[in-house]
């Protein structure tokens, strides 16, 4: 007996939406079809009207559990999530403490163990650590950073030398560098140019296009000098989505695979310097918001196949810190839970299409963070079932009040979106008719490339003791 029968729904498949049923046993798709009249099952979801899509996997949030859980912890951050059509998501590591050894990395883990409802995947942070990324990616964190190349939110940003010894570093593990993008000398500079503007643009001047356009340029050097396989977080400018194209223009026509892929957030697509007046500090973010030049370069980009992924960069603050003056307030919007309502809005205006959009939000992150061999990013008999039903017309617009975060505050008030009415992980509903369904703790921890067993653990050791008594 099938666990759940979902009837009457439509899927994206060989290019065009279709009529389907999907049966799903033990957590993952076990049948796609037309007709199944399955007699009994333990649940039917009768989806007439509705769209079942993979669930999103969000491969950029900010938990912020340990340490800042005024902000948010692992169960409302997780459940966030789930009422926004996302069944995965990747941690960064600018918590409190930050997750750059064993003990804070076990410190997390436990945390999102016992609380989160989606399933995780969880980053190691790079500093001065040189010596610890070997251990945690033996641990199974999914990839490493954000790494920090300019301030910003937990000051756990390194200068140009601890960048290039941390990428060399995880190119002899194998493992993935993912890079928050900024050139920090520039927006030093620029600080004490600046010091005397109290515009709302303040934040978008001290961290001008240039300034993410450096950072990238050099980055991309690195990664081509060490042949590191890298992923830019947060793409914001149109210069950054040029160096991407031509890199991966040259890429192909060498028959080469890029080393790097990259995200857009739904905030660099969504909003702009205009809204500055409007969101003031709730309104600041690291990269900061861009014109419209931006803004279409990231459409054009993520519709063109430079872009590879949305990610939100869920970075939840609490309304009273951002309600100050732009240079106090600290920086980062909540969005885990509009992401795939927002885009799912975005196709229905034509901005992108809906097999594009798929692919955005599941399977490319899915295998650019090797969660697809883990069951992950797929709507396809095998896979998990981590699914979202979706009924395309319920276009609304987005509440605060009806959001989960604990920011309790989004940038995006008003904007249109679709929500969905039930998201599924490994075939357990999370969230439907309006309601978190889940218990704190279901969510499975995705372990890294690089996780090792005890056993395995113990003869490495032993190895490079050997090694080293040589
Ligand atoms: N994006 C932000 O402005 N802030 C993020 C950190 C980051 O991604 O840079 C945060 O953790 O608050
Ligand atoms: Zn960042
Ligand atoms: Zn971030």
């Amino acid at each position: 007996m099938p666990d759940i029968y979902i009837k009457n729904t439509k899927i994206y498949y060989n290019n065009s939406l279709q009529p389907a049923e999907i049966i799903i046993e033990n957590g993952k798709i076990k049948k796609i079809g037309k007709d199944f009249r399955i007699s009994s099952s333990d649940m039917v979801i009768d989806a007439r009207g509705a769209l079942t899509l993979p669930a999103g996997i969000d491969v950029h949030v900010h938990f912020r559990e340990p340490g800042m859980t005024l902000k948010e912890n692992w169960y409302t951050g997780s459940c966030s999530a789930a009422a926004g059509g996302i069944a995965t998501v990747i941690d960064q590591p600018n918590t409190v403490p930050p997750t750059t050894d064993r003990r804070s990395f076990e410190q997390k883990l436990k945390l999102a163990r016992n609380k989160s409802i989606v399933d995780f995947g969880i980053n190691g942070g790079v500093t001065g650590n040189i010596e610890k990324l070997k251990e945690l990616w033996r641990l199974g964190v999914t990839a490493f950073g954000e790494i920090f190349m300019a301030e910003s939110t937990g000051g756990l940003n390194i200068n140009d030398e601890t960048f290039e010894e941390a990428l060399a570093e995880i190119k002899k593990l194998g493992a993935l560098a993912t890079i928050h993008a900024e050139d920090e000398k520039m927006r030093l500079e620029l600080e004490q140019l600046l010091k005397d503007d109290v515009s709302y643009e303040y934040h978008s001047k001290v961290r001008p296009n240039a300034c993410e356009a450096s950072a990238v340029q050099s980055a991309l050097e690195l990664i081509s000098k060490l042949q590191v396989r890298a992923h830019f977080c947060h793409l914001s400018t149109l210069e950054a989505v040029g160096m991407v194209r031509k890199e991966k223009y040259l890429a192909k026509r060498d028959d080469k695979k890029p080393l790097f892929t990259c995200e857009v957030t739904p905030h660099h697509l969504f909003l702009s310097t205009k809204d500055w007046e409007r969101l003031r500090a709730f309104g600041k973010m690291n990269p900061p918001l861009r014109g419209s030049h931006s803004i279409k370069a990231l459409v054009n980009g993520l519709n063109d196949g430079t872009i590879d992924m949305v990610a939100s960069d869920h970075a939840p603050h609490l309304e009273s810190e951002k309600d100050l003056d732009i240079r106090f307030a600290p920086s980062g919007v909540p969005g885990v839970e509009t992401l795939m309502p927002l885009m799912l809005a975005a196709v229905k205006k034509n901005i992108l299409l809906l097999s594009r959009m798929i692919m955005v939000t599941s399977r490319n992150p899915a295998k650019a963070f090797g969660l697809d061999l883990l069951g992950k990013g797929k709507l396809e008999v095998g896979f998990d079932a981590d699914l979202m039903i979706v009924n395309p017309r319920n276009l609304q617009p987005i509440r605060a009040e009806m959001l989960h975060s604990k920011a309790g505050w989004t940038p995006f008030e008003g904007m249109d979106a679709v929500f969905p009415q039930y998201t599924l992980s490994r075939g357990e509903v999370l969230w439907t008719e309006e309601c978190i369904n889940a218990k704190p703790g279901r969510g499975n921890f995705l372990e890294g490339g690089g996780k090792k067993s005890k056993e395995e653990y113990e003869e490495d050791d032993e190895n490079s003791e050997e090694a080293g008594s040589d």
